[in-house]
């Protein structure tokens, strides 16, 4: 028996390996009418030769209807798909900016679409939905690593005894870089970076008593955890409530970057206590790439203020609360004055007082587009088909004609610990073969050098139909690597999943 069954063990190859079966399966599920909101590219998109991606492939060599169906796009853990409104809503925000010019910050627009200078505060019940949290401990504002930065500047103020910042061996670089570097400017030697390497060379797994026992070792010494939602190359699910209740424990904040967990998986970020996250809104958020991305700041870090207002009302000068201290801008400050110039930073309660400049209305439309299709549904009935979507592409893969298949799932088998992602580790020397191949064919995953493929269906607009096609191009791009290399040791490598 294993340890995590999968639901579709159980069915019978003739079944499961059928294009019919993966049709069926979108056929009752209600969510999947959610693929029409987006724009799928087309094969021939991608081919097409002037601008296309995969624009090096011989004229001809698809076939017309080939070009004309939809490429099997399973790269939202890097870029999410356009939404089918975010042109609508830009060119309604394009309108407004050409005939209404500085008054579109003013005045309510077409659409029901907030006037500009509200546009903040209308994506916070939304965002707040997604993320588990109040509406008053969300913003969206700035870019992922910039805001980890704005972030830090308030919540990782070392002393002469905690000082250290923990984060994962394999932290995203930029997150790496951002750690380091906020050492360097509090002039903490980098040394006191500790990172949490996983016990086995063989795999990246990190077991969750690994990772707090790291925290334990440091615990005196320790200032700040910064830890990922989800890894971006492993495809792991931390256990973001358990993990941040021990650094508690311990007296440690911890904050969470949620790029690879936003709109992916179920978070509740008010009820575990988190100190503080971060996110873009341009993977499975599909906000576009480089949009603006958002903050949480748990509104435990705002009641100091809030007594100190209610205590003595009348004689509150803003400038000394004793409030989380912040780098600001004047968009972090009280919007009824913010136009008075006076000089007075007024922090607006929770996390909007983290904003510093005017956001761009451009972005802020796109996650509006991004977000009212996220309204269509709810994050745990996304979840609920994320997980049979997931579960489906794992059994496919583990049905190789051959055995053992010449690649193994890095990503754990437990589906608590995943969300959309796996990650597929090919047998050495595969990866370019393969790659070439299923590109060839249409198909949009992301490579991790020098022998991964990352591969997420999308709750919201992939279907088990393109897990399917995924599968069979995948395979069959596998075979013909083997052949190609001729390599004994392609075969077996790996193979022991
Ligand atoms: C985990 C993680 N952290 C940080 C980043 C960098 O984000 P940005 O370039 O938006 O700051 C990314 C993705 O690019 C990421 O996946
Ligand atoms: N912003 C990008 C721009 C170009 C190429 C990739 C990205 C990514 O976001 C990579 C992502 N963080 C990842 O885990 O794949």
């Amino acid at each position: 028996m294993p340890k995590y069954p999968n639901p579709y063990a159980a069915v019978n190859d003739a079944d499961l390996l059928s294009e019919a079966f993966a049709r069926s399966e979108d056929g009752r599920d209600p969510l999947s009418s959610l693929r029409a909101e987006f724009v799928i590219p087309t094969k021939g998109d991608l081919r097409n030769k002037q601008y296309g991606p995969l624009g090096n492939q011989a004229a001809g060599a698809h076939s017309e209807d080939d070009d004309h169906e939809e490429s099997v796009y399973l790269c939202g853990n890097s870029l999410g798909l356009q939404p089918r409104r975010t042109r609508e809503y830009v060119n309604r925000y394009l309108d407004t900016w050409a005939s209404k010019g500085v008054f579109g910050h003013f005045k309510p627009l077409e659409g029901g679409h907030p006037p500009w200078l509200d546009l903040d505060d209308a994506l916070k019940e939304q965002t707040a939905r997604i993320v588990g949290a109040l509406p008053s401990e969300v913003v969206v504002m700035e870019t992922l690593t910039a805001n980890l930065h704005l972030l830090m500047s308030s919540f990782y103020k070392p002393t002469p005894d905690r000082y250290k910042i923990i984060i994962e061996g394999k932290a995203f670089p930029s997150d790496h870089y951002a750690a380091q570097s906020q050492l360097a400017h509090h002039n903490i030697p980098s040394s006191a970076l500790i990172t949490i390497t996983p016990p086995s060379a063989d795999s990246p797994y990190l077991t969750t008593e690994h990772i707090l026992s790291v925290i334990s070792q440091h615990n005196a010494s320790t200032a700040l955890v910064l830890l990922p939602g989800i890894q971006f190359y492993s495809g792991q699910f931390f256990d973001i409530e358990l993990i941040t209740r021990h650094c508690h424990s311990l007296g440690i904040t911890v904050g969470w970057d949620l790029a690879h967990a936003v709109g992916n998986v179920p978070v509740k970020l008010h009820d575990w206590n988190v100190d503080f996250a971060a996110w873009c809104n341009y993977k499975y958020m599909n906000g576009g790439p480089g949009v603006i991305g958002g903050l949480f700041v748990h509104d435990n870090h705002a009641k100091v203020e809030q007594t100190q207002v209610d205590g003595d009302a009348k004689h509150i000068n803003h400038n000394q609360l004793v409030y989380k201290p912040r780098l600001s801008g004047w968009w972090g400050s009280d919007k009824s004055r913010r136009f008075r110039m006076e000089n007075e930073f007024v922090p607006i309660p929770g996390a909007s007082g983290f904003q510093l400049s005017n956001p761009s209305a451009l972005d802020m439309t796109s996650v509006l587009a991004s977000l009212d299709v996220f309204s269509l549904t709810s994050i745990e009935a996304l979840r609920a088909r994320s997980l049979r979507l997931t579960a489906y592409l794992e059994e496919r893969l583990l049905r190789y004609d051959s055995k053992p298949p010449p690649y193994k799932i890095i990503t754990p088998a437990n589906p608590a610990e995943r969300g959309a992602q796996l990650s597929v580790l090919l047998n050495p020397g595969l990866l370019d073969h393969v790659l070439n191949y299923i590109e060839e064919h249409g198909v949009v995953v992301d490579e991790r050098k020098p022998d991964v493929l990352r591969v997420a269906p999308a709750p919201l607009y992939n279907s088990f139909w393109d897990v399917h096609r995924f599968v069979v191009i995948f395979q069959e791009g596998c075979r013909r690597a083997i052949a190609r290399t001729g390599s004994k040791s392609a075969e077996t490598t790996n193979g022991a999943s």
